[in-house]
């Protein structure tokens, strides 16, 4: 099976655990907007509710504090209005006196004022003067003159109160002040008795004292008319659909903003469509503590006859029997609710197409720094191949710099020891250090070739030890080996980067000159010549020489001018050596 490559391993790697971390923190990231998305839809839930159900109970509990304030104002009203007119009946009364008293006697001033106050009427008629003595005989009672002359100083209210004795008490020991009483309203229900205030003033040129009465139920229900009528013209809410309405504890309906048909409908009574059954409910909360709350309910929808989910704050005044309400439509609610849970989902799903659009974004990234890491681990890796591949013919070294990454740039610098070590061993001569044979031939095959390519200077010095077999022979072998070490070694330095030195045979040198004529490689090999002649060995007195032969030009092959240069160093030995022939 082929077996894949690194870079891939690493470019799938690389987009798999890209992929893997994207994906989970995309998820969790998602989950997050998603969670918020729930918990911010039921907030907007919970306070659009309460804002509706705040909105619903205040405008029920204004009224509510009104009714309050109304009701307990009433009596403080009534006395006040009572009062004023009893002592302004008698600042009348006693400026009549007064104007009289010289000119009529006492009887026909009292028949004057008696018959004065029995015309002064007020409130719509219904109120009235009366005048008694102060031992309870009645002087004047216009709604019953029948009793005018008689005593009623024992007369009891509904409750068993000594309503004169009270008063005559009050107006001996204050001169004036209020008195309550209990009596049946003329013309209604004679079991029930209603509360009435009386003012009394003593009318002092007289043993008399005036008063007048109200019923406070009276003045009560015409504060409750006025809070009705205020209540049917009341509308809220932006289309102005929303009202309050009112219904006593037996389900009348008292009050409505909107329907005023429906006021004296019986809500038992009423038919329509589904029985309405939430009145029991809703007088349950208005006739029991703390008599408020919500409720949520079908009503008739009365403009289009469909019935519709509500939720009514129902809040009661229960000394009247009163049940104050008022709703808002759920499906209004809901809508509204819907709205913005609407808009919220839109903001969550283009949250999500941002999130996922920078999960792709950064996949994207990750692809490409993951290819990109591939691509120049692989150009690496393919620069060792190559290296590797060519090294069977030729042993190069590897750019250290076109590697990228420091394990390859490790790889590659003990790869080019490696390679130069080799290329020692391959190249060079182990004794002399100069190149070898087989290489030196290649250098200079490729040297002249090169040379006659740019058409310059070319040249060739053959070089051989004279006698060195004596040396040999006389001194040894290593010792033979050290002259030609050092032989080698004044060569090399007298070359040094003008051209190239190998060892051609056993104490024969070959030294290549590119870019050098013949006069030139003359004088090199002259130096080397001079060089070698100074060469003296630790403890020996004798010197030793060298011959050389000079070819140049690079018309001639390789052959040609190691024959021609070989010809001239034979040339040289048969000359005497530690000669230079060219
Ligand atoms: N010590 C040593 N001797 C070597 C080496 N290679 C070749 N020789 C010797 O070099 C000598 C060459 O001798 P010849 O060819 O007769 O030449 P020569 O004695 O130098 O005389 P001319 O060249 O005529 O001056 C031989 O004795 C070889 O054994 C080497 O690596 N080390």
């Amino acid at each position: 099976m082929q077996k894949k490559r690194l870079s891939y391993y690493v470019f799938f790697s690389i987009v798999l655990i890209g992929t893997i971390t994207l994906s989970i923190t995309s998820f969790l990231w998602i989950g997050n907007i998603y969670q918020t998305y729930q918990r911010e839809a039921q907030r907007i839930q919970e306070n659009y509710t309460n804002e509706v159900k705040d909105e619903l109970k205040n405008r029920v509990d204004t009224i509510v504090s009104l009714i309050n304030y109304r009701k307990a104002t009433t009596e403080a009203r009534l006395q006040k209005n009572i009062q004023s007119r009893v002592l302004e009946l008698n600042g009348l009364m006693t400026y009549l006196y007064e104007s009289n008293r010289d000119k009529l006697p006492d009887s026909d001033i009292k028949k004057l004022i008696t018959e004065a106050v029995r015309g002064m009427r007020f409130n719509d008629g219904r109120g009235y003067y009366f005048i008694d003595t102060l031992q309870g005989d009645v002087i004047l009672y216009p709604v019953a003159p029948s009793t005018e002359g008689s005593n009623l100083f024992y007369l009891q209210d509904e409750r068993g109160n000594y309503s004169l004795q009270q008063e005559i008490q009050l107006v001996n020991k204050h001169g004036k002040g209020f008195i309550e009483g209990y009596w049946t309203l003329p013309g209604e229900d004679t079991q029930k008795d209603h509360k009435k205030i009386t003012y009394v003033h003593k009318f002092a040129p007289y043993d008399w004292y005036f008063g007048t009465g109200e019923y406070l139920d009276i003045t009560t229900r015409e504060v409750q008319e006025e809070i009705k009528s205020y209540i049917n013209q009341l509308s809220y809410g932006d289309d102005g659909k929303q009202y309050v309405f009112i219904h006593d504890f037996e389900g009348n309906e008292l009050a409505n903003g909107r329907f005023p048909e429906l006021i004296g409908q019986n809500h038992y009574e009423m038919t329509m469509s589904p029985k309405v059954q939430y009145i029991d409910r809703q007088i349950e909360i208005a006739s029991t503590a703390p008599h408020h709350g919500f409720l949520t309910h079908l009503w008739p929808n009365f403009s289009n006859g469909n019935t519709s989910n509500k939720l009514t704050y129902i809040a009661a005044i229960p000394s009247w029997g009163w049940a104050i309400g008022s709703g808002a439509n759920m499906e209004d609610l809901n809508n509204a609710i819907s709205r913005h849970q609407n808009e919220l989902y839109n903001q969550l799903i283009s949250g999500i197409q941002k999130a996922l659009l920078l999960a792709a974004g950064i996949f994207i990234l990750s692809v490409i720094a993951a290819r990109y890491v591939s691509k120049k681990m692989n150009a690496s890796i393919k620069l060792f191949t190559r290296n590797l591949e060519t090294s069977s013919a030729q042993l190069s070294l590897i750019d250290e710099g076109k590697v990228i990454y420091q394990e390859f740039e490790e790889l590659a610098k003990a790869s080019n020891n490696t390679t130069q070590r080799i290329n020692t061993l391959l190249h060079k001569d182990e004794l002399t250090g100069l190149f070898n044979r087989r290489y030196i031939n290649v250098l200079f095959d490729s040297l002249l070739q090169q040379a006659k390519k740019d058409d310059s200077n070319f040249s060739l010095i053959m070089l051989d030890i004279d006698h060195f077999k004596r040396i040999n022979d006389t001194y040894g072998h290593p010792f033979g080996d050290q002259v030609l070490m050092n032989i080698a070694q004044c060569i090399a330095t007298e070359v040094s980067t003008k051209g190239y030195v190998g060892r051609f045979g056993g104490e024969e040198m070959m030294v290549l000159l590119p870019n050098y004529n013949a006069e030139q490689a003359f004088e090199i090999a002259m130096q080397i010549k001079t060089c070698v002649e100074q060469i003296r060995l630790p403890g020996q007195d004798f010197s030793v020489s060298i011959s050389g032969g000079i070819s140049s030009g690079t018309n001639a092959t390789t052959f040609e001018l190691i024959q021609q240069a070989d010809s001239k160093l034979y040339c040289a030995k048969n000359n005497g050596r530690n000669r230079i022939e060219r």
